[in-house]
């Protein structure tokens, strides 16, 4: 049988049914969307395979019926569900095509360990553990959480931010403030896969970063030497200028736009939170000019956490 693509149906995580795009071969679907191929010559494949419980080898995740309603296919379904929607969010809202601006294959892999509590950019795919059923189910279910994965990989293949003290809590804040411009109905970070049995509770609020122990002002900067200098704590301040700068001017797309934009043209490897400031200031002026009441905006909600 030739290669076609194929609208199938799975079941995600949360038990919600949702379309898929997967490829036929040889009589077998796989998780393969070339949806964004077919119509633009040009878009990325995007791949889902499993660990089945391993850290090392990936298998297809293929079907008979195109129908992926198994409890162990759930995963898989997600994290190709949500790469796609990934994907066209950085295509159709930011004329980006693929995590490296070319159309590089998106490859996930699921189930990966067992019991494992966490998800992560390997540097060439992103790799989600099913969680231990209580602290976490399986972490592809959280379309903030493939945000933020994918995102990892845009921030390499751009800035290049250091993943370590303040570009690190850069790297890290920029994958939560794309997560939550496309996860848009709230400002929690991994809320939907996050202790199934506590509910309002998440990992990282942008709104709030105490509320998960991370500061929100440049005078609770945490000097450590843990976790790269903290790059998952000190995210908090950053994240709180997005989150005061996206209010103050009523748009996540906004503000996403010119996050993205000081990633792309205006941030390096070092930057640090002082240079965050200026390059989220270059990008605005870049996109809407220096008169802008967005420019103004973005001052206060820099130097509202301390940056200045
Ligand atoms: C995207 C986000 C939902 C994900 C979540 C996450 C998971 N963990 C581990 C973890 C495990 C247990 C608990 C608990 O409360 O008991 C909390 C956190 N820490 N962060 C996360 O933030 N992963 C890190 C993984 C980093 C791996 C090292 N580079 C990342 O992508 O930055
Ligand atoms: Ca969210
Ligand atoms: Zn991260």
């Amino acid at each position: 049988a030739t290669n076609h693509v194929h609208a199938g149906t799975g079941t995600g995580v949360l038990g919600d049914v949702k379309t898929i795009q997967t490829t036929l071969t040889s009589g077998q679907y796989y998780l393969e969307d070339r949806s964004k191929y077919m119509y633009t010559q040009k878009g990325s494949t995007i791949k889902t395979y499993t660990f089945n419980g391993g850290t090392s080898s990936q298998y297809y995740m293929t079907d008979a019926d195109n129908n992926y309603n198994a409890s162990n296919q759930r995963a898989g379904v997600d994290a190709h569900y949500y790469a796609g929607k990934v994907y066209d969010y950085y295509y159709s809202s930011l004329g980006r095509n693929s995590y490296d601006g070319a159309g590089k294959t998106i490859i996930s892999g699921v189930n990966y360990s067992s019991r494992y509590n966490n998800a992560f950019w390997e540097g060439t795919q992103m790799v989600y553990g099913d969680g231990d059923g209580s602290t976490f189910i399986a972490l592809s279910g959280a379309y903030d959480v493939v945000a933020h994965e994918l995102t990892h990989a845009v921030t390499e293949y751009e800035s290049g931010l250091i993943y370590q003290n303040q570009s690190g809590a850069l790297n890290e804040s920029w994958s939560d403030a794309m997560a939550s411009v496309m996860d848009s109905g709230d400002w929690l970070i991994g809320e939907d896969v996050y202790t199934p049995g506590v509910s309002g509770d998440a990992l990282r609020s942008m709104s709030n970063p105490a509320a998960y122990g991370q500061p929100a002002h440049m005078n609770s900067y945490v000097n450590t030497s843990s976790d790269n200098g903290g790059v998952h704590t000190n995210s908090g301040i950053p994240n709180k200028a997005f989150y005061n700068f996206a209010t103050a001017i009523g748009s996540r797309t906004i503000a996403g736009k010119i996050w993205y934009t000081a990633n792309r043209d205006y941030m390096t490897s070092s930057t640090n939170f002082a240079g965050a400031r200026a390059a989220t200031l270059q990008a605005t002026a870049a996109l809407y000019g220096s008169t802008s009441s967005y420019y103004t905006a973005l001052k206060t909600a820099w130097s509202n956490v301390g940056v200045n």
